[in-house]
Order: C-alpha cells, then structure tokens, then sequence
C-alpha cells in the first residue's frame, strides 16, 4: 500500500516547466537534444501504450532509443521522404476529385449554397492517408467507419490522461467507464484493421506500385529484440517482427497525425480567405496565370511556383498551429539548465508553438496574418521552416516542433494543405455565410488546435461559371 501511495504522490505531482521564450526553447530542443539528450515525452496517452502497460508503443509514444530510431528512419526513409512523396500523386488526384464533388453536392443540395466544409475536408484527407496506408482497394464504407473510430478516439484522448498519470491498476478501478470505452473503440479498430493488414502480408507486390506504410511496418525488424522459430528440427534466432497490436497503434498513428492537424489546418487557411477576399484574389491570380483554363487541375509540379500561396500556408500555421504543445521530459541522464538551474528528472517540459510564433523580437506586428511577411519581396525569401524551426539559428516558429523529434511528418503536410487549397481556390469561390454560419476565428484548444465553430461558406462554382459566360 505504502509503494502504490508513493507512486501515486510521485505521478500526481509531477512538475511542469512551460517555455514561453523562443531563445531557450531553442537552447533546449535543438542545442539540448544533440547527441540524443532531452529527446523524450512523458507517459503517452495513446491507446496501444495504455493498453499494453507501455509494452508497445507508436512513434510518438517511444522512449528515444533503438525502437524509435528504426521506426523513425523507416517512416522517413520511405513513405515520407519528400522525393518519394510522388508516388501517391493518384491517390491525392482521387481525394481532391471526391472532395470537390462532394462539396458540389452540398452546394446544389442548400437552398443558400453554405456548405459544411470542415466534416468533408476531413473526409478526403482521411481518405488519402488510408490509401498511403493501406493501399488501393479499401472500400469506401469501411475508410468511413475507420474515421468515424479515429475521430471518436481522438475524442477520447483528453479523457486519457488519468492513466499515464495512476498507476494502472488504480486508473483502471477508479475511471472504469473511460477504460471501457477506450478498450472497445480499440476492439473495434482492431476487427477493422486487422483483415486490411492480413492482407497486405499475403499478397504480391506489383512493380511500380507504391508502398503502402502498412508494408513497410511488416518487413521492419526491432532492433536488440529476437525471436525463436523452429524448423526441420533446427533452432532459428531472427530480429522480432512488430506484433499486432503494434501494427495497429502504428498504423492508427498515421491516419490520425495524418488526418486531423493537416484538415484542421486546411480549415484555418480557408477561413483566414474567407475573411480576406483581397488575399483570396491574389491565390486566384497566381494560379490562374500558372495554369492553363482547360487544364484539370492544380498539378503538383505547379505547387512550389505559387509563391504567395505559400506564404498564406506558412502565415497560417504560425498564427494557428495545430497542435497546441510539443512535450519532452527530463529524464535522468539529461542536464537540462534554465535560468541557471538544473531541472530535476521527471519534469514535464511544454513548448506551446502558438506563443513562440508570436514573438515581438521575431515578427512585426505578430498577431496580425499577414502573408506578405514570407514573399521574397517582404524579406522572406530565406524561410524555411526548417530555418524557422532552429535549424540555422534561433526559432522563430516551430508548427512541426523542432529537434530531434521534430513532425517527419512536415513535407507531406505542406504538399496536402498547398494542393487541397490550389484547388479548391481555383473551383469555387469561397464567400462569407451570414449570421450563426459565419467563419469564427476563435479557436478549440483540445488534443489540437481547431475552429470552434466548424467551417462554413458559400460557395460560388468558377469553372462551370466560367464555361456559362464563355
Ligand atoms: C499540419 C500538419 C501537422 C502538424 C502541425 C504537425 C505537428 C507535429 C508536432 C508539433 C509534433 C511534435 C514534434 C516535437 O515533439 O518536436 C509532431 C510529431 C509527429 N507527427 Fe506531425 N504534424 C502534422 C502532420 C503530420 C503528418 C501528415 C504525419 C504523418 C503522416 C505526422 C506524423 C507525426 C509523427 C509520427 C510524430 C511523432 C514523431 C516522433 O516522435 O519522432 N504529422 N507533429
């Protein structure tokens, strides 16, 4: 009794540092993270962690060390890295085609025109992000109850906290109704995922075709971790393949990190032209002078010649980052220095990135969007966000986090929010609602950074328009 109560006191009082100034942030997780130091986050919340009593974990769960390496370099070297990104061209083509039509359909359905953008924005990206991980060929009503699962886990995460903090047998007896819930959603993660994962590993690469991230997850090796086969009669010792549940945390990982904070952002950029039908304009004519009329769509290799839509993104995701803090904690072998003092092992540390990325002696007037701040000709010709991040120098705004465990999600974040919004922007012309539906600004801090009211406009179609008047 007396171990359970110390470690309950222990958890329950564990400090917490926030860092409000842009020059230690980047002291601590850039300069501090070097050589692997300060490179943890404390007791993840996520479901495959609680689950297994911290036996697996996802990316974003694992202890710095041998098993996220490999995860990492895996995740990185394959599926996102930036010049492989090409590949899922089709997949994206087939979002955007299906997000456009449904928005089409709402449009003509509405006496009005307003549209519900945000419940669609999120349907496509989901969409897209379960073709990269599953592959071709997931049928359309099961990507939809796998998001609705997501979304209800998502839901779910706050609620979580108590069992990274308790001891689990306690957190369990005393927050029985949310260990309930949170079993049966993984229960039936599980019955979804399962049979899409089972059949990836007996099926024949085709050549040419993309990797699915499910099929990198299966041919990955855990490092320092072997297992035992026998066969005719002999003893085989081979590196530990990731088990199920493992699969399944990681591949609920993807979709969802995938999923939320790039649709959340695709929201907020959308809002801010909504409110700015100058800056809307200006999208508009960049991309009208690089695409040809007849032209079927914002194509990808048009994307990095859009350079004041760009620089909308960037302005977006410094004002409005989706997610809310970046975590690490201090673990014993750390030397974490602030103001002169050391901070003991155990302290949670947080980096709110909304707050950095609105510093005085960083940005002029930042609480202000203003694009023009990121175009060469505004003195922004040098910012990249990996810059911006600290990777040259201070931290001027850290969306993605930084150091190293910084988003590896970065690059195909940016390529899915500047390809979503080319297109919708050269479809429809997006108009304010009136009354109870017009865009909101204010934000919902929960797991991530959204729109508390959900986005809404009015949507006016520009290429039937265009066709009609020609
Ligand atoms: C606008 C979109 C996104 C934002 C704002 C965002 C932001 C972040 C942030 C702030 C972190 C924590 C970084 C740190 O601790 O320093 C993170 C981690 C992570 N993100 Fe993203 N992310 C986005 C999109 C994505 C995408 C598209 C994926 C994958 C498909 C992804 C996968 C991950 C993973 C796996 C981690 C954990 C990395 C690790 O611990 O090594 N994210 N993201």
């Amino acid at each position: 009794l007396h171990t359970v109560r110390s470690a309950l006191v222990r958890r329950l009082s564990q400090p917490v540092v926030v860092v409000r100034d842009r020059l230690t942030a980047h002291h601590l997780l850039v300069r501090g993270s070097a050589g692997g130091f300060f490179s943890d986050r404390p007791a993840s919340t996520v479901a495959s962690a609680v689950l297994s009593r911290r036996r697996y974990h996802n990316l974003n769960s694992a202890p710095y060390g041998p098993l996220w390496r490999a995860m990492r370099r895996n995740i990185t070297s394959d599926v996102l890295h930036p010049l492989r990104l090409h590949r899922y061209a089709s997949a994206r083509r087939r979002a955007l085609l299906g997000l456009v039509s449904d928005l089409s359909q709402q449009r003509k359905s509405r006496p009005n025109g307003v549209v519900l953008a945000a419940e669609s924005i999120r349907s496509a990206m989901f969409g897209l992000l379960a073709n990269m991980c599953f592959g071709d060929g997931v049928d359309e009503e099961r990507i939809r109850a796998m998001a609705d699962a997501q979304n209800d886990l998502v839901q779910l995460f706050p609620e979580l906290r108590v069992f990274s903090k308790l001891p689990g047998g306690i957190a369990r007896i005393m927050y029985r109704g949310r260990w309930n819930k949170l079993v049966t959603l993984r229960q039936k993660q599980e019955e979804m995922y399962l049979p899409l994962i089972d059949a990836r590993r007996s099926r024949r690469h085709q050549s040419g075709e993309p990797p699915a991230y499910v099929d990198t997850l299966i041919a990955l090796r855990v490092p320092g971790e072997h297992s035992q086969t026998y066969s005719g009669g002999k003893a085989r010792t081979r590196r530990r393949v990731l088990a199920d549940g493992e699969l399944v945390g990681m591949c609920s990982e993807f979709l969802g990190a995938g999923t939320e904070a790039v649709a959340a952002e695709v929201q907020w950029i959308m809002a801010h032209l909504v409110k700015r039908p100058d800056m809307q304009e200006a999208v508009r004519r960049e991309i009208d002078a690089a695409v040809s009329c007849d032209a079927e769509e914002v194509a990808e290799e048009v994307l990095g010649k859009l350079e004041y839509l760009n620089a909308v993104v960037l302005e977006a995701l410094r004002l409005n980052p989706t997610v809310p803090s970046v975590f690490r904690q201090v673990m014993e072998r750390d030397h974490v220095i602030v103001d002169g003092r050391r901070i003991p092992a155990g302290t949670v540390v947080v980096f709110p990135p909304g707050t950095l990325a609105r510093d005085k002696t960083a940005w002029e007037d930042p609480n202000e969007f203003n694009p023009e701040r990121f175009l060469a000709s505004g003195g922004g010709e040098k910012m990249s966000l990996l810059a911006a991040a600290g990777s040259a120098g201070e931290i001027t705004m850290m969306p993605f986090g930084a150091g190293r465990r910084m988003c590896p999600g970065m690059a195909v974040a940016i390529l899915h929010m500047v390809y979503f919004i080319a297109n919708l922007v050269r479809e429809f012309e997006w108009k304010e609602a009136e009354g109870e539906l017009a865009v909101d600004l204010k934000p919902h801090v929960a797991f991530f950074t959204v729109m508390k009211r959900p986005l809404r406009a009015h949507l006016v179609l520009r290429r039937e328009d265009d066709k009609q008047s020609s």
